[in-house]
């Protein structure tokens, strides 16, 4: 494990008012200790979750916009400046690694065919399963990546990665970060909405939420297990209820 504890810089933050500070989980960052290998943010959409891993990733020296160091693309939506009012405490420190964004996969896949296409002695593609990842179905290219890039010690930054992922797959990617996280001791964050990539052993789990701020929960206390596991548990009477028209409710 190599970053220890993340803390917000208050006094040097130019108005809390504002974006992304404007963000109840952000504005009421203190000090985050990340105590485990593996460490998932969950909570509502909106509740802040990417926008405080992009800030780590920028105070680590990973490309914003996904990849690492040695990625240098841009994309038109745009980043915070949360980085910069981070302070990340490490032991050792670390800048191997990897940022991916699941919504700027598409321009990351379109930068390494650039890239390939300037340097056509150097074959980019190796280390993403030997072909483009534009060729690659999107769950596939996703995998492609966790198994050939991913495989160095370093830390790794996991936005939704499940958002390309069938179940199968995210089984698999349980199994990749599980023989990471014992053979080269990688360390993972990861912002999830999958209960089952949340059911990996022996993580913490941070709660991002409008009120309480960032919590640490058991698996067993998220939304996601509860509400899915209700679900499949009773699921006509779930969707029953659900279609009711409100002069149908008893
Ligand atoms: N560039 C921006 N300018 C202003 N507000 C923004 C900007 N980007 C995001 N926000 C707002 O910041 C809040 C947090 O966004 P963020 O993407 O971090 O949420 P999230 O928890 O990752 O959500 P999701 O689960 O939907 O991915 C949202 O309310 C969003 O509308």
């Amino acid at each position: 494990m190599f970053l220890k504890k993340i803390s917000l810089l208050t006094d040097k933050v130019p108005n809390l008012s504002k974006y992304p500070f404007s963000i109840p989980a952000i504005k009421g960052l203190e000090e985050l200790e990340i105590r485990q290998n593996i460490t998932f943010f969950v909570g509502e959409n909106g509740s802040g979750k990417s926008t405080l891993l992009e800030g780590i990733a920028s105070q680590i020296g990973f490309n914003k916009a996904g990849g690492s160091q040695n990625n240098r693309f841009e994309i038109t939506d745009t980043v915070s400046s949360l980085g910069v009012y981070l302070r990340l405490s490490w032991l050792p420190k670390m800048s191997n690694g990897f940022f991916l964004r699941a919504e700027t996969f598409y321009d990351f896949a379109s930068h390494l065919e650039q890239l390939q296409k300037e340097n056509p002695n150097i074959d980019v593609f190796k280390s993403y399963g030997g072909k483009s990842l534009h060729e690659q179905s999107h769950g596939e290219s996703f995998l492609a990546l966790f198994k050939n890039r991913f495989g160095q010690k370093g830390i790794y930054l996991l936005d939704e990665p499940e958002a390309a992922l069938s179940p199968a797959r995210q089984l698999a990617l349980l199994k990749i970060i599980h023989d990471l996280e014992k053979e080269e001791s990688s360390q993972f964050i990861i912002a999830t909405h999958s209960p089952i990539l949340l059911g990996y052993p022996n993580s913490t789990i941070f709660h991002f939420d409008n009120e309480t701020g960032i919590t640490e929960v058991k698996y067993e206390e998220t939304e996601h297990f509860q509400l899915t596991k209700y679900f499949l548990n009773n699921r006509e009477r779930m969707l029953h209820h659900l279609f009711l028209e409100p002069d149908e409710c008893e």
